[in-house]
This record gives structure tokens, sequence and C-alpha cells, in this order.
């Protein structure tokens, strides 16, 4: 679907930016498709930039890493506006695991697009309550291109949009991979909170008595 169109039979074209977002729950594959998306660039030698923000440690301090452990180098950053320097001279820039910016990441990808950078952004569209997290809605709303993944629900094999959370924090940010969160659908993951809610009743019952 996306084509690397910087250079055409050895002279340059003039520089075209745009906004690719992929997004999805949990292990649906999103991580996959930015490295694959980005390799094919650099195939076609183009300039790539990759950032992730700083707090995602999980798998590495500086690469991209999937669930699959497929990985590809990246500048970890804390704000959105670091990457407008070392992106200026880019063709493409990946970003990953862009919930976790703050709404500067909006602008400041419509920057480097109005610049002429291609713009790769993926990230979840949903925290674990099922709730729009971080950007992703107004970066989905001014992108050209938008991607959903998806994962398969662990509980019934369907195809799943929800993380489900299994522990009980409530912080939006909680960094984890299987040892916290399971794909599900939107059938397994409704029974899920229902059954939260249910338990944190019966808890809160017990307490009184
Ligand atoms: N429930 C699941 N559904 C689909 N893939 C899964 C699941 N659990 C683990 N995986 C693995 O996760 C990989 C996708 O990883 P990744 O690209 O990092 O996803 P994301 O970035 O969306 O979390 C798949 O290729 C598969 O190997
Ligand atoms: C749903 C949800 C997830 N997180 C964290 C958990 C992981 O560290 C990342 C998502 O990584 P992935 O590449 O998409 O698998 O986000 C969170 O902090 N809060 C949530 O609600
Ligand atoms: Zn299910």
């Amino acid at each position: 679907m996306f084509i690397e169109p910087r250079v055409g039979n050895g002279r340059e074209l003039p520089r075209r930016g745009w906004i690719e977002v992929v997004v999805g729950s949990m292990f649906s594959g999103k991580t996959e498709e930015l490295i694959r998306r980005l390799n094919r660039a650099k195939i076609a030698r183009q300039r790539v930039e990759i950032f992730k923000p700083a707090l995602d440690t999980r798998y590495h301090a500086e690469d991209v890493v999937s669930h699959n452990a497929t990985s590809i180098r990246s500048t970890p950053i804390a704000f959105p506006h670091e990457m407008l320097l070392p992106a200026s001279s880019c063709d493409v820039v990946g970003i990953d695991e862009a919930q976790f910016f703050d709404q500067s990441l909006v602008e400041v990808c419509n920057q480097l697009a109005d610049h002429g950078v291609r713009v790769i952004v993926a990230g979840l569209d949903m925290d674990y309550q099922g709730k729009p997290f971080g950007p992703m809605p107004a970066l989905l709303a001014v992108a050209e291109y938008v991607t959903k993944v998806h994962a398969v629900c662990v509980r019934c094999g369907d195809i799943a949009t929800y993380s489900f959370r299994k522990t009980p924090s409530a912080e939006q940010v909680l960094l984890g991979e299987t040892d916290s969160y399971e794909a599900r659908c939107r059938h397994c993951f409704l029974e899920g909170q229902q059954e939260r809610t249910a338990l944190g009743t019966a808890v809160a019952e017990a307490a009184k008595h």
C-alpha cells in the first residue's frame, strides 16, 4: 500500500510529507508493522529516524522491540519537540508507543509532515478501560492513512481490539506484557470488566461486615 517515492530514475522528487497511523490493541502487530515500513524505507535508501518515549524501557532502553522479538534502533525521548531537530534532515520518521506522549505530539507530527517528512506513528488507540489513549484520537483525525491491526482474543480466538489488564492497578500508565495484559475481543473484554466490578462490590460488602 505504501510506496517510497523519494527518488525517481536517479532524480530527486519534491519532498511531500504525510502522516500514517498504525493502531490497535496490545499484541496486534503495531510494532511489527512499523518496523516493516521503516525497513522498506531503509531499503529505498531513505534517511530514517525512529523515536520512542523514554519511559518505555520494557524490552530495551533504546531499541524498538516487538513481542515477536523483531527490533530496530531508536532514540528515546521525553517530549515530542525533541524530534524536530534530528528529524528535520530525514525522509521518514517512525514513532512507537505514541500513546505515552503528550498532546504536543500532534503538532510536531503535523510540522514534520508539512515540511515534507513521511511520519509513521504506532500506538494504542485505547487504554485498559477501553478509553481513548493520550494523543492517539487527535492523531487519527489528522492522519492521511490509518491502519487498524487486530490481535487474537486469548479467550475465544475472535479478533481482539481491547487490552485487558489482569492486575488491579488503576493507573493509566502501567508498563507490562502478558504478565499484566491480554488481548481480548469486545465480548470477552466486557465479561472481564463485569467480573472485576462484581469482585470489587463483593470485597466492599465483605469489608462492611
Ligand atoms: N493474542 C495475540 N494475538 C496476536 N499476536 C500475539 C498475541 N500474543 C502474542 N502475539 C505475538 O505478538 C506479535 C505482535 O507483536 P507487536 O508487533 O509487538 O504487537 P503490538 O506492538 O501491537 O503490541 C505477533 O506477531 C505474535 O507473535
Ligand atoms: C492497555 C495499556 C497498556 N499500557 C502499556 C503496556 C505496555 O507497556 C504498552 C503497550 O505496548 P504494546 O507495544 O502496544 O504491546 O502500554 C499502559 O500503560 N496502559 C494501558 O492502559
Ligand atoms: Zn473473545
